[in-house]
């Protein structure tokens, strides 16, 4: 018989996942990606399950990767506007197996590895298209990415001004006086956004919150949310005016709603660029339209279960 899986709680996953060896984690898994069946990532597209009558919505994410010998799959929900009560609006798990046999090995909280990883791919698409003199950070939103976000970008970058916008102010201060270091609180998107050099969007919006005509030329868009065709972020004038890159071709086309909508081109995927097959524009105003890919948790489970086990055998 096999033995039980083991739990892996957040305070786990948190302790065992950090920047910056995720990011580079991630930035390999993303040339893997990219390279087709040569880079040994086997990743079919997300099934989502509407459960509409709540607004809601189950995703089942598996990957495999050969480089890590690492086959997991998230099953993630997220509901529109929250839930009733104080959960967070998207909740996760990762299961973990052993490739060789399909012994489930771990039962992991999902929550903290799609914040962070999704932070770290973030930094990965930042650290490669941001503008050469980046100055000013604006995050749009002050959820569970806007805090991973901060607190990646804060680590791996070094800002003279980061800003935030969020529905309510309330929650913008919240935000401010919980993380370290000064963060200006804007009243409106527009003033947040003004001469922004980076600009990262992680709102539950289904409408456009980020427009063009405020985004400086040149700056270097992270679009975070928006994960559902009929969803927006960003307005057609951003979307058609920039140099559109992607996690995934074939996500993008089929879930964002920020590309199907605007009918904008996609001229990459990230992974294109780690790898110099397509080049990152710089000086050109840059998008990275987000979606979250399985793989990253695939990458970000092994990473945590390595660390885990190590850390137990030295008991
Ligand atoms: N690309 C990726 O890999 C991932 C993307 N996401 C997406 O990132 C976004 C943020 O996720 P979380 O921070 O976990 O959510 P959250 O629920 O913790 O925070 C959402 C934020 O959006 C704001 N918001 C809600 N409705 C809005 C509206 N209509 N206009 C403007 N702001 C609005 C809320 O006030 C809050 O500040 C979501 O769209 C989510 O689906 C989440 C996980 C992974
Ligand atoms: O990659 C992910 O886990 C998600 N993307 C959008 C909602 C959840």
């Amino acid at each position: 018989m096999s033995a039980s899986p083991v739990f892996i709680a957040a305070e786990v996953v948190e302790k065992f996942l950090k920047f910056p060896e995720l990011i580079q984690q991630l930035e390999r898994a993303l040339a893997n990606f990219s390279h087709g069946a040569e880079g040994g990532v086997v990743q079919p597209l997300r099934t989502i399950v509407p459960v509409a009558k709540y607004n809601g919505f189950l995703g089942v994410m598996p990957a495999y990767s050969a480089a890590d010998d690492s086959l997991t799959t998230k099953v993630v929900t997220f509901y529109e506007g929250g839930t009733s009560s104080d959960l967070p609006s998207h909740q996760s798990t990762v299961l973990l197996f052993d490739p060789r046999n399909g012994i489930l090995k771990a039962v992991i909280d999902g929550n903290v590895i799609t914040d962070r990883r999704t932070a770290a791919v973030s930094a990965v698409a930042t650290k490669l298209l941001k503008p050469a003199l980046s100055e000013v950070l604006c995050i749009l939103g002050s959820g569970a990415q806007a805090r991973s976000h901060y607190e990646a970008f804060t680590e791996m970058f070094t800002f003279k001004e980061v800003r935030i916008w969020s529905r309510s102010r309330k929650n913008a201060e919240m935000f401010a006086s919980s993380m370290k270091g000064a963060i200006r609180v804007c009243d409106s998107t527009r003033e947040a956004v003004t001469g922004a050099d980076v600009i990262i969007t992680v709102t539950m919006a289904t409408k456009p919150v980020l427009f063009g005509e405020w985004v400086k030329s040149g700056a270097h868009v992270n679009a975070v949310g928006a994960c559902r065709p009929d969803w927006r972020e960003l307005d057609d004038e951003l979307m058609k005016s920039c140099v559109l890159y992607v996690d995934s071709r074939e996500a993008a086309s089929h879930e964002s709603g920020d590309i199907l909508q605007s009918g904008a081109a996609i001229f990459a995927e990230l992974g294109e660029v780690v790898n110099g097959t397509k080049p990152a524009l710089t000086e050109k105003t840059t998008v990275f339209k987000s979606l979250g890919m399985a793989i990253e948790d695939t990458v970000s489970a092994k990473l945590v279960f390595d660390s885990w086990s190590s850390s137990t055998e030295s008991e």
